[in-house]
């Protein structure tokens, strides 16, 4: 069977070692390079020994040069890093890119949340991403009339893989904003585990002592660099694209987002609670009719588990997983749509969204390497 050789750099990090946990398992993959930056000269076994198949790589630099050549990279460097080491490859069939560096459609976007040089944005990695349809915003939507971002995916080249954040805000309202069922006025709380921040102490504290036991907000009051692009996504999902399928500036866009993150004490997942004002259609429907709405959005998308009415997601049951688990809720006396989504942040949220993506993109199953099985509790 024919294998596509993978360079991932940034493999010693939580994003690259996820990526390298789920290859190692996968049919038509083969990690063939590793890279880092102050590891180099290492061996992977040191800093993956829950990886056995990749312990005796050695670490390479992160260079053009070292990643060129392989069938697939994978990039999962800090934001910035990116950019410039990408657009010196050569011979290589697809590039993902698990960083910001090619999410946003707007200078002044990057320019607002990150700094630093702009590059340009490539397919988003989200098959699940809903593309509302100007064209059928007039009329009910059956589940026939939803495209999804997969289409753009088949043949890609150049892949960039969303944040983990966005990712878990994104999968728990976009059904509800694609068919109307809200206002665009979207409030948004998140629990986040602490691999989100990488294995770098200077991103935020990881010293047990001040982590275990205790939840706390960071970035509030709109100053999360998520802000945007989940903001672009709502608008694609809502089908607020101009004749060039590109959303508006964040400071222009439609949609309003007040996003507020909680660092709590565990190592992996995401806990999204994401509401905003009935609309004035969905007052007139059932909650069972806005239940049925969710199904339809996502009964073709396997990774994307509506549970059944009643049961909330948690975090324990997708660990290890590229599942969301999803639920929606509507809160009558509140006038509110509450859509809840848990992932794991480094699989479906990071890795394992970005290798099915990949599938896509090189015409293989899509879940191959992939599951939705959990590890709870
Ligand atoms: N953690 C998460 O949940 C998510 C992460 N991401 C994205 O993935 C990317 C990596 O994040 P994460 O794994 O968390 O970060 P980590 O800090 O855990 O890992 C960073 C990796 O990049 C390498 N690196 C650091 N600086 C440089 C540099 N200047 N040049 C080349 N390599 C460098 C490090 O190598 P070395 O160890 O050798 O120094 C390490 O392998 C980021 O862009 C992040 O935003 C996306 C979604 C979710
Ligand atoms: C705990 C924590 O700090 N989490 C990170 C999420 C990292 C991620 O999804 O995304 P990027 O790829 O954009 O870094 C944060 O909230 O910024």
């Amino acid at each position: 069977m024919h294998k596509y050789s993978v360079a991932v750099a940034g493999a010693t990090g939580y994003a690259g070692g996820e990526a390298l946990r789920i290859l190692a398992a996968h049919p038509y993959c083969d990690v063939t390079c590793v890279a880092g930056h102050t590891s180099v000269g290492h061996v992977m076994g040191e800093f993956a020994p829950h990886i056995p198949q990749y312990a005796s790589l050695e670490v390479q630099d992160t260079t053009p040069d070292v990643l060129s050549g392989h069938d697939v990279v994978i990039l999962a460097l800090p934001h910035g890093a990116s950019g410039k080491i990408a657009s010196e490859l050569h011979d290589v069939k697809v590039v993902v890119d698990l960083g910001a560096d090619h999410r946003l459609e707007h200078k002044n976007d990057w320019d607002a949340f990150y700094g630093g040089d702009f590059y340009d944005h490539w397919t988003y990695g989200m098959p699940e991403l809903v593309l509302g349809d100007r064209r059928k915003t007039s009329r009910e939507k059956s589940d026939a009339d939803y495209r999804f971002q997969r289409e753009n995916l088949h043949g890609a080249t150049h892949i960039a893989g969303p944040g983990c954040n966005v990712t878990a805000t994104t999968l728990a309202l976009q059904p509800a904003i694609a068919a109307g069922l809200v206002e665009k006025n979207v409030t948004a709380a998140l629990a986040v585990g602490y691999s989100g921040a990488g294995k770098s102490l200077g991103k935020v504290n990881l010293l047990a002592a001040q982590a275990l036991g205790s939840a706390q907000a960071y970035s509030v009051g709109g100053r999360h660099r998520h802000i945007p692009e989940i903001k672009q996504n709502f608008a694609h999902a809502a089908g607020l694209t101009d004749d060039n399928g590109l959303s508006a500036h964040y400071e222009t866009s439609q949609i309003k987002l007040g996003f507020t993150p909680v660092l709590v004490p565990m190592s992996r997942g995401i806990m999204a609670t994401v509401s905003a004002p009935l609309s004035h259609k969905a007052l007139e429907m059932s909650d069972a009719k806005i239940r049925e709405i969710y199904l339809d959005v996502y009964a073709q998308q396997d990774f994307m588990i509506l549970l059944p009415e009643g049961v909330l997601p948690a975090t324990a049951d997708v660990i290890g997983s590229n599942a969301a688990h999803i639920q929606v809720v509507v809160d009558r006396n509140a006038g509110l749509l509450y859509g809840f989504c848990a992932i794991d942040n480094l699989n479906r949220g990071t890795a394992g969204q970005a290798i099915q993506s990949l599938n896509i993109a090189l015409g293989l199953p899509e879940d191959a390497g992939l599951t939705k099985i959990g590890v709870a509790p």
